[in-house]
C-alpha cells in the first residue's frame, strides 16, 4: 500500500516514521510519502487560505491550491486511489472502515486547517475516485493531521506483516462487536492485587468463557450501543446467560 499525506505542517506527521509504522515503512510492507501543501503555491506569500463566502469565523482553504496538489500527487503513482478527507462533519471512522482500507493500493490523505477545504476539491475529486470524508469522534481538532496519524496507524496494523503477531488484529477490539476485555502479566501480585485465577487455570475453554464474559461486561457498561448493535446470532446461550 502506498499512502500520501498532503498537509500545511509535514512536521506533524513525523511520528509516521517512528516505532512499529516506522519500521514497517522501512521494510518496505508500505510506503507513506508526506507532501507540504505550500509547495503548489505560485504567490509570494505562499497563501492556501481566503474569507469564506457567505460570511462567518475563520477562513477557508482555497481549491486551486489543493486541485493542483492532488492533480500532481495522484500523477506520481498509477495505482488506483483513495481519497481520505478528514472532517469533523465526516461518516465516523471505526474499525470496519480501517479494516476496508487495508485492502487499497492507495490512500491519499487530505489534511485541512482553518474551517476546513472549499467543498468544490472533494466534489471534483468524488467524480474521479472514492472519496472519504470522515471523523475520527465527536469532537474539534484544529486541522486534519492528528485524524491522519490516528487512521493511518489503524489501518497499516492490519496490513500483512506489520504486526508481529497477526493474530492480535482478529482479536482486537471491536473486531467481535465487543470490547476487549482486561489483560494481565507478571508479577502475580502486585500492590496487593492477585491476576484472576481463571487465567492461571491452564483450563483453556474455561479462560475463553472468563475473557469473553468479561468484554461482555465491558461492552455493557461502556458501550451499550455496541451491545445493541449486535447481529441477532451474535450471542450465544452461554453469553445470553452472562
Ligand atoms: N474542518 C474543520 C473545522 C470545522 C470547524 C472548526 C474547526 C475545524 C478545524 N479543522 C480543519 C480541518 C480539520 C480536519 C479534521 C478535523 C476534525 C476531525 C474530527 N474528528 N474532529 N476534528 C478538524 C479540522
Amino acid at each position: 500500500m502506498r499512502i500520501d499525506v498532503v498537509t500545511i505542517f509535514p512536521g506533524y506527521l513525523a511520528p509516521l516514521r517512528e516505532a512499529l509504522l516506522g519500521r514497517a515503512i522501512e521494510a518496505g510492507l508500505v510506503e507513506v510519502a508526506v507532501h507540504d501543501l505550500r509547495d503548489w503555491t505560485h504567490d509570494v506569500h505562499q497563501a492556501v487560505d481566503d474569507a469564506p463566502y457567505g460570511g462567518g469565523p475563520g477562513m477557508v482553504m482555497k481549491p486551486q491550491v489543493w486541485g493542483e496538489a492532488l492533480d500532481a500527487v495522484l500523477a506520481a503513482d498509477e495505482r488506483p486511489a483513495r481519497l481520505v478527507v478528514p472532517t469533523p462533519a465526516g461518516r465516523p471512522f471505526r474499525q470496519s472502515t480501517a479494516q476496508a482500507w487495508a485492502g487499497e493500493q492507495r490512500l491519499v490523505f487530505a489534511c485541512g486547517r482553518y474551517e476546513g477545504i472549499d467543498q468544490r476539491v472533494v466534489d471534483e475529486a468524488a467524480a474521479r475516485m472514492p472519496v472519504d470524508e470522515v471523523s475520527i469522534g465527536d469532537y474539534v481538532l484544529v486541522g486534519g493531521e492528528v485524524a491522519v496519524l490516528v487512521m493511518v496507524e489503524a489501518v497499516a496494523r492490519l496490513l500483512p506483516g506489520v504486526l508481529g503477531n497477526p493474530v492480535s488484529a482478529e482479536q482486537d477490539s471491536f473486531s467481535d462487536g465487543l470490547l476487549e476485555g482486561p489483560a494481565y502479566t507478571r508479577p502475580l501480585t502486585w500492590r496487593g492485587l492477585s491476576v484472576p485465577e481463571v487465567l492461571r487455570s491452564g483450563h483453556h475453554g474455561a479462560i475463553a468463557r472468563w475473557r469473553r464474559d468479561r468484554a461482555l461486561e465491558r461492552t455493557a457498561d461502556r458501550r451499550p450501543d455496541l451491545l445493541a448493535a449486535l447481529p441477532a446470532d451474535a450471542l450465544d446461550a452461554a453469553d445470553r446467560a452472562f
